[in-house]
């Protein structure tokens, strides 16, 4: 388990991270989501105690980072795949590691086997090109079986099969039962990846949700197509409904936009008084949509997405979030 609690890192004329706190649990895959430059990086060499933070702190395990007794068995990292010595064989890199940390040769074997990188061990890591050293980056993190990982941006420069093949790892990783982070500024990747996210922007934290509980939050309406649509129209707004011609489609044709009630109770109300439907489609935003939504005013956004909300800022601070988050625009990207 990773633990950020109220983590903040300033560099001077720049806060990095600014009162980040937020959980990973075992068992998932946290994506760890955010424009460039939003304090994902810096984070993880938080929590790997590779910088140290300017107040708040980061525990591992339920302990700071330098404070883990044999570290590469508890957490294990893929931060800078450029970071083996290019003069070395991946069997070289890996047995060295090995070796510093009381691991046995045998798992170099095992790490580089599950990586798909055995057959080419003994090559110089300077001939790998950017996929394979991603590979070794992450035989690196795996080599001390350890039980929280992080990866950052691991599908960088990778190939649709590497990327298929890292997706399938991390989530294999989480269905053991271990702690995954991922960060990524693509919410498509991670769309497709995780199940729980952890969305920053400028810093602080936007959000600490599920993707489905995302996906329900920027649910925006139900499409209701009826041979009777004038009918239902007034059924659903006598029940509370706001509806609208479905844009794009004819005035008075069968096609009805619909907020304010969902979509088992339109169904129930047009089957009591003998309406049939054509259609009853459920819409949300995409989950992109909603994560560009979110991120492009962070702080605009910030306040209702928040499982556990910050503390009130400081006098100094950016000025508060509005309580609600604005109703999607109607009729846009449906997924
Ligand atoms: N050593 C440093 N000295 C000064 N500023 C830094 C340092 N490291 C990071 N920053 C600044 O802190 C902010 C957060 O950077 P960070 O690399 O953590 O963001 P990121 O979300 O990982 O971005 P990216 O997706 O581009 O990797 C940026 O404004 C960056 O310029």
């Amino acid at each position: 388990m990773i633990e950020v609690e109220q983590l903040t890192k300033r560099y001077a004329g720049t806060v990095a991270v600014d009162r980040l706190s937020f959980q990973v649990r075992p068992g998932h895959v946290t994506g760890f989501l955010g424009p460039n430059g939003s304090g994902k990086s810096t984070t993880m060499r938080m929590i790997l105690g590779l910088d140290a933070p300017t107040s708040g702190r980061a525990l591992v395990n339920g302990r700071p980072y330098p404070s883990l007794t044999r570290p590469m068995h508890q957490v294990g990292a893929l931060l800078d795949a450029g970071a083996a010595h290019g003069g070395r064989s991946a069997l070289d890199h890996l047995h060295c590691l090995a070796r510093s940390n009381g691991i046995g040769l045998a798992r170099v074997a095992s790490v580089l086997e599950q990586v798909g990188l055995a057959g080419v061990a003994r090559r110089q890591v300077g001939e790998f090109s950017l996929g394979m050293r991603q590979r070794l980056g992450i035989a690196a993190a795996l080599l001390g079986d350890p039980g929280v990982l992080l990866f950052d941006e691991p599908i960088n420069g990778l190939d649709p099969e590497g990327i298929r093949w890292i997706r399938e790892l991390l989530r294999a990783l989480a269905a053991q039962g271990r702690t995954v982070l991922v960060s990524s500024h693509l919410m498509s990747e991670m769309a497709l990846t995780a199940d729980r996210l952890v969305i920053v922007g400028r810093g602080r934290l936007i959000a600490d949700t599920s993707v489905a509980e995302l996906a329900d939050r920027f649910r925006t309406g139900v499409l209701v197509r009826s041979p009777r649509a004038e009918r239902l129209a007034g059924l659903l707004r006598a029940a509370g409904a706001t509806v609208v011609p479905e844009p794009g489609r004819p005035a008075g044709g069968d096609a009805l936009s619909v907020t304010g009630l969902d979509a088992p109770r339109i169904g129930e109300l047009a089957a009591r008084e003998g309406v049939a439907l054509h259609e009853l489609t459920p819409r949300s935003a995409s989950l992109e949509e909603a994560y560009l939504r979110l991120t492009a005013d962070s702080v605009q956004y910030r306040a209702d997405l928040l499982e556990h909300p910050a503390p009130p800022p400081a006098a100094t601070a950016a000025p508060t979030a509005p309580s609600a988050v604005p109703a999607p625009a109607p009729g846009r990207g449906v997924r």
